[in-house]
Order: C-alpha cells, then structure tokens, then sequence
C-alpha cells in the first residue's frame, strides 16, 4: 500500500497538482482557470471573495485564459468564450522524472463557439508546476485549412499584493502604451520602475519578453518570461471597483 500523500486529485471541477513541500497548484475546468499557485503555501494569486464557482459565469480572479478576443464584443461575452467554457483534461497529471507535475487541458469548438465565431479550433493548455515557477504552454490548432483564423490569447493574471504601495514593474521603460483611463491616449513609459498609486488600466505594446513584479506576496519577486508574445496589460481596479469585483462579480 502507498502511504504517501497523492501527487495530484481530481474532483468532479478541479485538478490539483500537488508537488510537494506545499507547492500546489489548482485548476477548475471552468475555463481552464488557475485558481491558485502555491509555493511553500504562499498564495501568489488572488480570486474574488465572491466568486461564481458553478459553472454559469467566469470565475473572477486567478489565472483566467481569454480567447478569442480581449474586450468587448459584439458577438459574445466580454474577453471572450474560453474563460466561460468547460474545458477538459486531456493529459495528466503526471509526475516528471525531475518530481514536477503536469497537465494538459483542451478547449475544443463545440455548438456554442460556432454560434459566436465560426472557427474550428482547438486549443491546448500544459501546465506545468515545478518547486518555484509555473509554465504555461499553449498551443492552437485550426481544424478548418480553408479560413485563417484570427485570434486574441491572453493569460489574464490576478497577481496578489502584500501592499499594492510596494509594488514595482520593470521591463517597461520606453514602451509604448494606449491609457483606458485617458481616453485612450497614447504615451511613452519613461519609468524604469512602474508603480501603481491609482486605478490602472493600460496595455503597453511590444514590451520585452522578461518583466520583473516586485514586492508581491512576503516581499517577493516574479519573473515573468514569455515567448512568441507581444503586448501587457497593467490592471488594477483600486478601491471601488474591487468592492465591486468582489460583491458582484461580473
Ligand atoms: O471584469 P473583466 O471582464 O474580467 O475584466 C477585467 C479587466 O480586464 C482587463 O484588464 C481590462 O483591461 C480591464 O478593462 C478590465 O476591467
């Protein structure tokens, strides 16, 4: 009989990766969204008090996985259907020779994306959760060779903050960014250091491939690496619209 602890647990909604050392990562098929990443128990991301874990709506908060458009659309919801969609676990969990653990998800067209867009896609989602870093490999494939597909993929990250106040980003210096607080102006970033004092909503265009967040949980650092990616959005709701976010959902 294994008397040691399960590596990963599958629920009817979620599946837990578990690497040990209370490095845990969780995923709801609902929309493929990371609801949490631990390292050693520490929390590195946040999820609305309030959020709607049954299916009906996004879950607000975590790792949520936007696609097939970011912002507001006329043929379907708000960033898109993926994030509102049942996604299925298709490999996994499984334990690498190096003791981390992944998983991979898919997202596949069905009746109800074919109502919104006509593509046939499907998207595949590793997960990979190692002691002190998570991966994240995507994949899309287009069923139908005839149309060329045209897509938005955005992992939209709910970082959690000790203290929003200590909180810096670098990497954006000399990036261009549109301001969706102003009116959509446009403007160049001149600070080495982004710090956020106020509500925040830009995306900052072809910024580079390493972005530092400082001071997030317990005064750490994340590195966030990406490939063949393109633009950020710096996103915090501030004061009200977080009472909102966390009363209401959205
Ligand atoms: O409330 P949601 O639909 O999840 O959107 C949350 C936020 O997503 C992005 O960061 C947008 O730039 C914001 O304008 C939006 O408020």
């Amino acid at each position: 009989m294994d008397l040691q602890s399960p590596w990963f647990v599958i629920c009817e909604d979620t599946v837990l990766l578990d690497r040990g050392n209370y490095t845990t990562c969780t995923v709801n098929l609902q929309g493929a969204t990371v609801t949490s990443w631990r390292i050693q128990n520490k929390e590195m991301l946040y999820v609305a008090h309030q959020a709607d874990f049954t299916g009906l709506r996004h879950i607000v908060g975590g790792i949520q996985f936007v696609f097939p458009i970011m912002g507001e659309w006329s043929f379907g919801p708000r960033h898109g259907f993926a994030r509102k969609s049942r996604w299925k676990l298709v490999q996994g969990p499984e334990k690498l020779p190096s003791e981390d653990i992944c998983a991979t998800f898919s997202l596949m067209y069905n009746e109800y994306t074919l109502s919104l867009w006509h593509f046939k896609f499907e998207l595949l989602y590793k997960i990979t959760l190692y002691e002190k870093r998570i991966d994240f490999q995507i994949s899309v494939e287009n069923w139908d060779a005839r149309y060329a597909m045209e897509f938005v993929i955005v992992q939209h990250c709910w970082w959690r903050l000790d203290d929003i106040h200590k909180c810096k980003i670098k990497g954006l210096r000399n990036c261009q960014y549109k301001d969706f607080l102003k009116q959509n102006q446009v403007a160049r970033e001149y600070r080495d250091e982004v710090t956020i004092r106020q509500q925040t909503n830009r995306v900052y265009y072809r910024t580079p491939n390493k972005l530092v967040v400082e001071d997030t949980v317990a005064g750490g650092s994340l590195n966030l690496l990406r490939k063949n990616g393109r633009d950020v959005v710096v996103w915090n709701p501030w004061i009200e619209e977080t009472l909102m976010v966390n009363n209401l959902g959205t």
